[in-house]
């Protein structure tokens, strides 16, 4: 479980989040949505610590994360897989090496047991057997699930999405959608996703909550979602003709 407790956050004299709380429960798919700028990155950077929040407090469990320095982050931080825009994968890796290298820079496991676990993963995404691949020959789809093989490298407690279907056709985005949620209840893993995809917040949408100028504006479950009279999330998510006709047959 994660708890954010009151969370602002201020570059220069720009108040992008103003007062955040929230509780992201274990084993839960925790959405967070809102329009362009609304502060959904810079939430999860705050989360995870690559951001200091100008004021607030963020708990993994009952552990004060915020008040803790470098070191005494470590141990959290080697809980936490992160899969970023892009995927960010090191192009000059194999998919293996890759996958390996979270192994590396934080176990002590002989290479024998860092390979296991790199297949393991790898299968787990359906990727057998591309170990030897470069990034540059896989498609979008593929790097995504290659960096969900890294994020789970390490078998994180945690685990952080930032726009997980960008750049993907709506057939994969399920996939990677559906990957998610599977080894988020797999692994009771405590997922925190940033998306604007509507596909997403309605298929694993656990719980949601959504920004509007720096503010937790509305927060609930996807079957919520379309029975909510706040008016700046019902623009938000039937902004499109096709969902408002979607949610007129809900
Ligand atoms: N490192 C930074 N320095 C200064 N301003 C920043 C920084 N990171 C984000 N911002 C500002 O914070 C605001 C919110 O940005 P953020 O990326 O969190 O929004 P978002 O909701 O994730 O948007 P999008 O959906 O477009 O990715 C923007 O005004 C942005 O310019």
């Amino acid at each position: 479980m994660i708890e954010i407790k009151d969370i602002y956050k201020t570059f220069g004299d720009n108040d992008v989040l103003k007062g955040i709380s929230a509780t992201f429960q274990t084993g839960k798919n925790n959405l967070i949505i809102g329009g362009s700028g609304s502060g959904k990155t810079t939430l999860l950077k705050c989360i995870v610590g690559l951001h200091e929040p100008t004021k607030g407090q963020v708990f993994f469990e009952e552990e004060n994360f915020t008040d803790m320095d470098f070191t005494q982050r470590v141990p959290i931080r080697t809980q936490i897989g992160m899969l970023f825009q892009n995927s960010a994968l090191f192009d000059s890796m194999t998919v293996e090496q890759n996958i390996m290298f979270p192994l590396n820079l934080f176990t002590k496991q002989s290479a024998a047991e860092k390979l296991d676990r790199a297949n393991f993963c790898l299968e787990r995404v359906n990727l057998k057997d591309k170990n030897k691949l470069f990034p540059s020959e896989l498609s979008g789809g593929m790097k995504k699930r290659v960096g969900i093989a890294r994020a789970i490298a390490m078998q994180p407690k945690y685990l952080f999405v930032d726009e997980p279907n960008s750049g993907l056709d709506p057939k994969t985005s399920i996939v990677i959608d559906d990957l998610i949620n599977d080894i988020t209840n797999e692994y009771q893993m405590t997922t925190v996703v940033v998306t604007h995809d509507m596909n997403s917040v309605m298929g694993i949408g656990d719980h949601i909550i959504f920004l509007h100028q720096g503010q937790k504006w509305w927060e609930g479950s996807n079957k919520d979602i379309a029975h909510t009279y706040n008016k700046e999330l019902n623009d938000f998510v039937f902004a499109s003709k096709f969902m408002q006709a979607a949610k007129e047959k809900l």
